[in-house]
């Protein structure tokens, strides 16, 4: 990494910080080296941020957000900011040949010994409610059966930094990391994706 890109991280993880207040709750799991899938819902930029910027320093560096290519790969700057200072895999996300690369890509990934941040849903809702989960995060499970899969639960960020919208408002979000989910023997794809799906939900009750 080079001093600007190092500059630039650094830089992001603090004012995501001082913006969200950023508070991470690890519920029944604890930061780990092992090579992991951290899946949450996706309504704002700051999502990829607080995640990154809740794990340990030593950590960062090895977990890589998985970015659509078609918006992360449309300028300089915001290719810059994806690949060089967050190290994001640019995948495609219209389906197709590009699904089979985008797989292989994470597959690779999680085998190299890095981690992944996935938004399942694909694109980034309102805010209101988790949409359904995209299959992709079941294909990851079926060939990476022992890569421990952590639901996390984004807490107001939508209203901090909503689509659409440029400057932040400072309020208090937060983040829960639940325990590790894997793929069950013989499971179907659509309960998988269900009970994935549930099991961010469940981390966002009462708050
Ligand atoms: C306003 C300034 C914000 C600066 C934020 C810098 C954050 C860099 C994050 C780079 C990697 C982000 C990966 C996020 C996952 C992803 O790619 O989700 C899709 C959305 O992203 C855009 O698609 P959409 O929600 O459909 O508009």
């Amino acid at each position: 990494m080079s001093a600007a890109t190092s500059l630039a991280a650094g830089l992001l993880a603090g004012l995501t910080r001082l913006i969200t207040g950023v508070r991470a709750r690890w519920v029944c799991t604890a930061p780990s080296t092992a090579a992991r899938v951290y899946f949450a819902n996706h309504a704002s930029h700051l999502d990829t941020l607080v995640i990154w910027a809740s794990l340990p320093k030593a950590l960062r560096t090895r977990v890589r957000p998985v970015a659509a290519a078609d918006y992360w790969g449309k300028s300089r700057l915001r290719r810059w900011l994806a690949t060089e200072v967050l190290n994001a895999l640019l995948v495609e996300r219209s389906g197709g040949s590009g699904s089979r690369e985008a797989l292989h890509s994470l597959v690779t990934t999680l085998k190299a010994g890095d981690s992944l941040i996935l938004f399942p849903e694909g694109t980034r809702g309102d805010g209101s409610a988790v949409g359904a989960l995209r299959p992709g995060l079941y294909f990851v499970a079926e060939q990476c059966p022992d890569v421990e899969l952590i639901p996390v639960h984004l807490h107001n960020l939508s209203r901090i930094l909503p689509k659409g919208e440029l400057l932040p408002v400072p309020i208090m979000g937060s983040a829960t990391f639940g325990a590790p989910m894997h793929l069950r023997p013989g499971e179907h794809r659509d309960s998988f994706l269900n009970r994935a799906r549930a099991a961010i939900l469940d981390l966002g009750e009462g708050q």
